[in-house]
C-alpha cells in the first residue's frame, strides 16, 4: 500500500509478522534554511509541514489494515479456510453459516476494539486541529500555559532581555522550569508589525533527534548570529510564567525533535497472543492427525466392505475409487470435527482483556486524590504487557525525589554548620528580624553560622558571595523587596535562597551586571564571563569584577572535578572538607563545592581575548569553548561545600520493594555524586541490606566500562548496583 502523504511517500511494508510503516524522502537534507515571513522561498525547499498522524488507521484504511492484521491471528485464517471448504458441495458436512456467524462476530468485535482503542490513542494527542496549518517560516505567538506547536526559534517575548520559561515535562520527564532567551537584536523588535516585517534567514542543521543541542546561523541586515540550543522552544514544551512570545518555525510536524525521537506505531502482538496461536496450532495438528485417521479408516472399508455394496451404495459421481473417498472424508471430517479449534478462546480473551481495563480504570488504589484522576488504561492489552515488564528504567531527581531541593547543611573553611545538635533548637531560625530581604519558608537551625555572618568571618561572606553570585537563577521583583527566583535547576535555586536568608541577596541581573544586596548595601558586580554548567564539565563559573575593579572567579561544581583543579596550598583544608562531604553523602544529601580565584588583570585579558575567539568559531565550538574554560578554572581556593536534600517522593521506598519481589530489575540514572546516589539507592530500598556484594562499576570510557563488566560474574547482574561514570 503506498500512501501519499505531503512531498513524502509512505509504504506499509509487511516483512515477518510485522509492520513497518516506512518513510520514503527524495532527497536528504543536509542543511535547513528558512525565511522568516516568506512562504514561497521555504515551499521551494518541500519541508515537511505540521501536520501529525499519530493513528494507525484512517477510513479509507481502516477496513484493508484491520482485516489484515485480524487474518494473521491463525484461528480467523482457520475460518476462513473452514468456510472456502464449506462451499465445497462434496465435502460440506455442516451448513455454511455454522462457520460464518462466529467469524462474523469474532472479526467485528475485535475490529470495534482496535478502531476505539485508535481512537483513543489520535484524539489525546491531536487535539489542536489549528496548528496543522503552520508551516517552516511563519512567526507564531503563543500564550502562556499553551503548549508549543513546533521548534521555534525564539524572536521576542514579553518578559525583560527576551528571556521566556519552559517546562519540558513531555519531552524529558523533568518538571522544573527552564529559561530560554532570545538574541537580544530580535528581542527588540517585540511588537506584532515589526515582527511581520522580519526577513531573516536561518541555515541551520537538519531535523534530527537531539534533544539539547541546536546549532545554526541568523542571517539578517548583513549580520551573522550564531543560535544555540538556548534560543530554541521545542514541541511539548509548555510555556510558564511568560505572558507571551513569538517564534519563527524552524523545524514542523515529523521533523520536529520530539517526533524524531518517537519509533513509528508498529503491529504489537502481546506474548498472550504468541501463546493462544501456538495453542491453536497444536490443537490443528491434532484435528489433522484425527482427520487422516479417520480417512485411513474410511479408504479401509470402502475396500474392503464398501465395495462389494457398490450397487447398492454408489460413490457420488466425481467419486470413482475409495482412495479418492478418503481424500474427500479427510476434508469433512477436518469440517465435522472443527469444534476441537476453540474460536471462542480468542473472543473470551478479548472480553477478559477489556474487563482487565475497567478494573485499572476503577482502581480505587489507582486514584489521585490530589489531582482528581484515576488511572487510565489506553489500550485493552494494557494489563498483559505490565505483567511482561522485566526492567524499568528510572530518573532520580523528580522521578524518585520531589524535585523540592532545600539547603541543609554546610562546610565553609573546614567547619561545618547545621548539624541540629540538640532537641531544644527545634524551632529555625528567625531571619526576618535583621534582614528584610529574607525568603520566610527558608528553614536553617544552626545559629552559630548566622554569628559567624554577623561576626563578620571573611571565609563565610566569600562563601555566600559565590552562592549568591555564580547560578543562572533570574530574580523578579514584584514589589519592593518581594523577590521571586525562577531557577533552571532547583538545586541553584535552594543555594541563592540559602545566601540571600544570610544577608546576600541576589536582587537582579541584566546581561552584563548583577545587582545583590551584602548585608543591606547595594553592590553591584560586572558579569564578565559565565562559563556555563554542562554534564560534563560537572560545575560553572562566573567571572565578576566589584566595585573596586578586582576581578575574579566563583566556581561551583561536584568535588571529584573541583578538587583537582585547586591551589596546591588548600591541601589542609581539602581533606577536612572531603570528610564533611562523606558524612553529608552518607546522609543522602546533594552535594557541592565552591571556590574562587584571583585573577590580575592582565591574565584576564589575555585569557578573555582566547574566549572570544572560541566562542566566535563556527567549527568545533563546544571544544574550544570548554579548552578555554579548563584554563581559567585553575589553581582554585576552596572555601566549603553545601549539601542540599532532595526527599523521596511519597510511598517510592515501598513500591521499589514490591516491584523487586516481582523478581523486576530496576535502573536509575544519576548525576549525583557515588556515595550519595548509593546512600539513596538504600533509602529507596533498591539496595538493601542483604544484598552483600555491590559492584561499583567506574569506568571513563566505554571500553573500561566493558573490561570491568566482563570481570563480574554472570548472575550477578541482576543484583548489583551500577554507577557508570561516562
Ligand atoms: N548548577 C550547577 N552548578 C554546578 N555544578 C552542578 C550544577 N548542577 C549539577 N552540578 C554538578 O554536576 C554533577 C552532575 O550533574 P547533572 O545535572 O548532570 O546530574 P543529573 O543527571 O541531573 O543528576 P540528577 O538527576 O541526580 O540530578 C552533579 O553531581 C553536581 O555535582
Ligand atoms: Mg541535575
Amino acid at each position: 500500500m503506498v500512501y501519499r502523504w505531503h512531498q513524502n511517500y509512505f509504504y506499509i511494508l509487511y516483512i515477518s509478522g510485522h509492520f513497518y510503516i516506512s518513510e520514503f524522502v527524495f532527497f536528504t537534507e543536509e542543511e535547513r534554511r528558512v525565511r522568516a515571513n516568506d512562504r514561497e522561498y521555504n515551499e521551494k525547499f518541500q519541508y515537511a509541514s505540521n501536520c501529525i498522524m499519530t493513528s494507525k488507521y484512517n477510513i479509507i484504511t481502516f477496513l484493508p489494515v484491520n482485516l489484515f492484521e485480524q487474518f494473521q491471528e491463525v484461528a480467523n485464517t482457520y475460518f476462513l479456510f473452514l468456510l472456502i471448504l464449506q462451499l465445497i458441495p462434496q465435502i460440506s458436512s455442516l451448513s455454511w453459516f455454522t462457520t460464518i456467524v462466529p467469524l462474523v462476530l469474532v472479526l467485528s468485535i475485535t475490529a470495534v476494539k482496535d478502531a476505539t482503542d485508535d481512537y483513543v490513542s489520535l484524539t489525546h494527542t491531536h487535539s489542536k486541529e489549528k496548528w496543522m496549518n503552520v508551516r517552516v517560516g511563519d512567526i507564531i505567538k503563543l500564550e502562556n500555559n499553551q503548549f508549543v506547536a513546533a521548534d521555534l526559534l525564539l524572536l521576542s517575548s514579553s518578559e525583560p532581555h527576551g528571556l521566556c520559561y519552559i517546562e519540558t515535562a513531555e519531552l524529558d520527564g523533568e518538571t522544573n522550569m527552564k529559561v530560554r532567551q532570545s538574541l537580544s537584536v530580535t528581542s527588540e523588535l517585540g511588537d506584532p508589525n515589526n515582527l511581520a516585517q522580519f526577513d531573516g534567514e536561518v541555515v541551520c542543521e537538519p531535523p534530527n533527534n537531539k534533544l539539547d543541542r541546536f546549532c545554526g546561523t541568523l542571517y539578517w541586515k548583513d549580520c551573522k548570529y550564531l543560535l544555540s540550543n538556548q534560543n530554541m522552544l521545542l514541541r511539548g514544551c509548555v510555556l510558564r510564567n511568560t505572558e507571551s512570545c513569538y517564534g519563527l518555525v524552524i523545524f514542523a510536524g515529523p521533523d520536529t525533535k520530539l517526533m524524531q525521537n518517537s519509533g513509528r506505531t508498529k503491529f504489537k502482538r502481546t506474548s498472550i497472543d504468541r501463546l493462544m496461536n501456538t495453542l491453536v496450532l497444536w490443537i490443528f495438528g491434532f484435528l489433522v492427525c484425527m482427520g487422516v485417521i479417520l480417512a485411513i479408516g474410511n479408504a479401509v472399508w470402502e475396500k474392503e466392505v464398501g465395495a462389494l455394496f457398490q450397487s447398492f451404495l454408489p460413490w457420488d459421481p466425481p467419486v470413482d475409487n475409495f482412495l479418492f473417498s478418503a481424500f474427500l472424508s479427510f476434508w469433512s471430517y477436518v469440517i465435522i470435527l472443527n469444534t476441537v479449534v476453540p474460536i471462542s478462546l480468542y473472543v473470551s480473551v478479548e472480553v477478559i482483556r477489556l474487563g482487565h481495563s475497567y478494573f485499572i480504570n476503577w482502581d480505587r488504589r489507582m486514584f489521585c486524590s490530589r489531582s482528581n484522576t484515576a488511572a487510565e488504561a489506553r489500550t485493552t492489552t494494557l494489563n498483559e504487557e505490565l505483567g511482561q515488564v522485566e526492567y524499568i528504567f528510572s530518573d532520580k531527581t523528580g522521578t524518585l525525589t520531589q524535585n523540592i531541593m532545600t539547603f541543609n547543611k554546610c562546610s565553609i573553611n573546614g567547619h561545618a554548620y547545621g548539624e541540629k545538635h540538640d532537641s531544644f533548637q527545634v524551632q529555625p531560625l528567625d531571619f526576618s528580624a535583621w534582614n528584610p530581604l529574607a525568603d520566610r519558608h527558608f528553614c536553617f537551625y544552626d545559629q552559630s553560622l548566622l554569628e559567624a555572618v554577623m561576626a563578620g568571618e571573611p571565609a563565610v561572606h566569600e562563601f555566600f558571595r559565590v552562592l549568591s553570585l555564580c547560578h543562572t537563577v533570574m530574580s523578579e521583583e514584584k514589589s519592593e523587596g518581594e523577590l521571586v527566583y525562577k531557577a533552571q535547576s532547583p538545586d541553584e535555586g535552594a543555594l541563592v535562597t540559602a545566601a540571600r536568608n544570610f544577608g546576600f541577596v541576589f536582587r537582579s541581573r541584566t546581561p552584563g551586571t548583577v545587582t545583590t544586596q551584602e548585608l543591606g548595601k547595594a553592590v553591584t558586580y560586572m558579569l564578565l564571563a559565565i562559563l556555563d554548567f554542562n554534564n560534563i564539565r560537572k560545575r560553572m563559573s562566573v567571572i565578576v569584577r566589584n566595585p573596586e575593579g578586582r576581578i575574579r572567579l566563583y566556581c561551583k561544581g561536584a568535588d571529584t572535578v573541583l578538587f583537582e583543579r585547586l591551589h596546591s596550598c588548600n591541601h589542609e583544608l581539602m581533606n577536612i572538607t572531603s570528610d564533611h562531604l562523606n558524612e553529608y553523602a552518607g546522609d543522602g544529601l546533594r552535594t557541592l563545592a565552591v571556590a574562587y580565584r584571583d585573577l590580575p588583570e592582565e591574565q584576564w585579558e589575555a585569557w578573555a581575548e582566547r574566549f572570544r575567539g572560541a566562542d566566535k568559531a563556527t567549527d568545533c565550538r563546544d571544544d574550544r569553548l570548554a579548552a578555554a574554560y579548563e584554563e581559567i578554572e585553575q589553581d582554585m581556593m576552596l572555601l566549603g561545600a553545601t549539601a542540599i536534600e532532595d526527599k523521596l517522593q511519597e510511598g517510592v521506598p515501598e513500591t521499589i520493594a514490591i516491584l523487586s519481589l516481582a523478581n523486576i530489575k530496576i535502573w536509575v540514572l544519576t548525576g549525583d555524586k557515588q556515595e550519595t546516589a548509593v546512600n539513596i539507592g538504600y533509602s529507596c530500598k533498591m539496595l538493601t541490606d542483604n544484598m552483600t556484594e555491590i559492584f561499583i562499576v567506574n569506568g571513563h570510557t566505554v571500553q573500561s566500562i566493558r573490561e570491568e563488566l566482563s570481570l563480574l560474574p554472570r548472575q550477578h547482574f541482576s543484583f548489583s548496583f551500577f554507577s557508570l561514570y561516562l
